[in-house]
């Protein structure tokens, strides 16, 4: 199922488009979704996650914070996902006075 792929704007569909068609090509790329704020970039990725996956590929979802991953299917954190390393040291976290 296109999942809201028939409410894309003209430039939403070009973007979902150029990405769909590398996936698998000799093409394939990096790509960098930037655009005002509103302007529908969770959109296309929503839409985006559930057209790759109806296609039995996998799409993972991840995002810097903890937040960000709410809006997207299956976010995760990235350093979840790639399984980074994060040490945490007391000389990180902030001493907050009364
Ligand atoms: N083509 C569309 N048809 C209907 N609604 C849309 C469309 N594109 C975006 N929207 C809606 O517009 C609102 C804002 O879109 P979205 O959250 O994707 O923007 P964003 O660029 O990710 O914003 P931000 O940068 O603030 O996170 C959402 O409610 C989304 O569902």
């Amino acid at each position: 199922m296109n999942w809201k792929r028939h409410m894309m704007i003209d430039e939403q569909r070009y973007v979902h488009q150029k990405i769909i068609e590398s996936i698998g090509s000799d093409d394939d790329g990096f790509f960098f979704l930037y655009g005002y704020g509103g302007i529908g970039k969770t959109f296309i990725m929503k839409t985006f996650s559930a057209v790759v996956r109806s296609k039995g590929l996998i799409v993972l979802n991840a995002a810097s914070s903890g937040i960000v991953t709410l809006l997207l299917p299956g976010g995760r954190t990235a350093h979840l996902t790639l399984t980074v390393p994060i040490e945490i040291m007391s000389h990180h976290c902030l001493r907050w006075k009364r």
